[in-house]
């Protein structure tokens, strides 16, 4: 696809800076530049000259920079004026420029679209680099330049191509023979079909971590009302962001979440009112609010204020009372919280299949042993060591894949002889879902989607 306008955007923050830089990309940046710059600047060498406007009355003063079609980060020709960081003539620079006829603002993402349409990147490499500019910690804009680098796309172009070439030799043998496959045929396609299939699987434990690693985890506190929810959380994140008073039903409704960086994992926590029976409506909304949360969550703390639960064993009504309530598909941890005054020792246990670990939020004790602990159950490490960042959509389409891989390969073990052509559909359909992964047979409502949620200037 051809773009015929050329585009033109501020490419750094809003604000007062020591730089700003302004891009144009397309077909009349050679035009902008002899307006601008009363000349081309040299390819790829940086200029120091003056900006100037129509009138030729000079606005600011800096460096330009040229790279001409198709070697430019978008592959049409791109100028680059990084001036001074100052909105006011950041703005006016920019007016100049769009008021040139052919000219006009980017949307948000357009370069990187124009960059992904002009084969210079794939669609992974071009949300990796939106997921680079927002990685909220260290290893996850590590997993974003590994995914910037290609590594994901490879695994998921060595895919496609070994899928190919099943696809061609099943469809061959469509073509040629009575549709039926020898057993000497059949053994060999189903070999192809279990190494697609475990490489799918190592690419899609993959993309699972880093999609954890972009995402996050939702934790949910939960209780009842005076249980030490608020205290948890203050524990957790290490500071007072809840109030906290030994009055029940403090916490009236569901507090904002708050983010505590788990190895670089964002842990979404959220603490929540009190699962008590309330009688009061302010109260009831906030039980409602809670409720939601938790059928949100990937893991409940439910918290139980152990002064009032001797053991475990002997208070199993207010455990299953509230366990029974609570979504079964999500896992729970058990918190004994208030080990202060019970006397316990910081200690994890089991009930029921249910893990129990003994704390002191409000003096502290025990919430290392809770961190370590969530640390293991997620099977996280702080290694980014071939790991890519992924991100929801990426891990859907993988498992699209994995499902067409999984009914192929049963329909060969059935050995429906004559339901050939069937088997090369899944494959074809495997293909397309990973297709999409990389952008190469993705619709344009799809990529439009994409790259509208990139910045303005991107
Ligand atoms: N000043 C400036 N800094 C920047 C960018 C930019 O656009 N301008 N980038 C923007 O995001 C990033 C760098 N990305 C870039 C990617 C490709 C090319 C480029 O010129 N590619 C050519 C030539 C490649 C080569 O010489 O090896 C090409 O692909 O043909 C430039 C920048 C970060 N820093």
């Amino acid at each position: 696809m051809k773009n015929n306008d050329t585009i033109a955007a501020i490419a750094t923050p809003r604000g007062h800076g020591g730089i700003g830089i302004i891009r144009i990309s397309g077909p009349l940046v050679t035009k902008v530049a002899y307006v601008i710059l009363g000349k081309i600047p040299k390819k790829r060498q940086a200029e120091y000259l003056p900006f100037r406007n129509k009138d030729g009355l000079i606005l600011d003063q800096g460096i330009a920079l040229f790279f001409s079609s198709p070697d430019s980060f978008t592959g049409e020709d791109i100028l680059e004026l990084q001036g001074h960081g100052g909105p006011v003539i950041l703005d006016l620079l920019l007016q100049q420029i769009i008021s040139l006829s052919g000219l006009r603002i980017a949307r948000p993402g357009e370069f990187l679209e124009r960059a992904f349409l002009n084969n210079k990147l794939d669609l992974i490499q071009a949300e990796a680099i939106a997921d680079l500019i927002d990685a909220s910690s260290i290893q996850a804009a590590r997993a974003a330049i590994n995914s910037l680098q290609g590594i994901f796309s490879e695994r998921i172009n060595e895919l496609v191509e070994l899928l190919t070439n099943l696809r061609v030799d099943i469809e061959s043998t469509i073509d040629f023979s009575e549709e039926k496959i020898d057993l000497f045929s059949k053994i060999k396609i189903e070999s192809r079909i279990n190494n697609l299939i475990t490489r799918i699987d190592s690419i899609q434990n993959n993309a699972n971590y880093g999609c954890l690693l972009r995402e996050g985890m939702k934790v949910v506190i939960a209780g009842k009302p005076n249980a030490g929810k608020s205290s948890l959380l203050n524990a957790l994140v290490g500071n007072d962001v809840a109030i906290v008073t030994p009055i029940a039903g403090t916490t009236r409704d569901v507090l904002r979440e708050h983010i505590y960086f788990l190895d670089g994992m964002p842990l979404h926590i959220t603490d929540t009112a009190g699962l008590g029976h309330s009688f009061d409506e302010v109260e009831k909304i906030g039980i409602e609010r809670a409720r939601f949360e938790i059928e949100k969550a990937d893991h409940v703390l439910l918290i139980i204020d152990s002064t009032t639960t001797p053991t475990p064993i002997i208070d199993q009504y207010i455990y299953w009372s509230i366990i029974d309530c609570l979504p079964t598909n999500i896992p729970i941890t058990i918190i004994r919280n208030k080990a202060d005054i019970t006397g316990e020792k910081i200690c994890i246990s089991e009930i029921k299949g249910y893990p129990i670990i003994t704390i002191s939020a409000k003096i502290n004790l025990g919430v290392d042993f809770l961190l370590t602990y969530l640390h293991k159950i997620i099977g996280f490490t702080s290694s980014t060591e071939g790991i890519f960042l992924a991100r929801r959509r990426h891990l859907d389409a993988l498992e699209t894949a994995a499902k067409y891989l999984g009914q192929c390969k049963l329909k060969l073990t059935n050995y429906y002889a004559n339901e050939i052509e069937l088997l090369a559909e899944d494959l074809r359909l495997a293909q397309q879902a990973l297709s999409e992964i990389t952008g190469e047979f993705s619709s344009d409502n799809l990529i439009k989607k994409i790259f509208s949620t990139f910045c303005i200037g991107k």
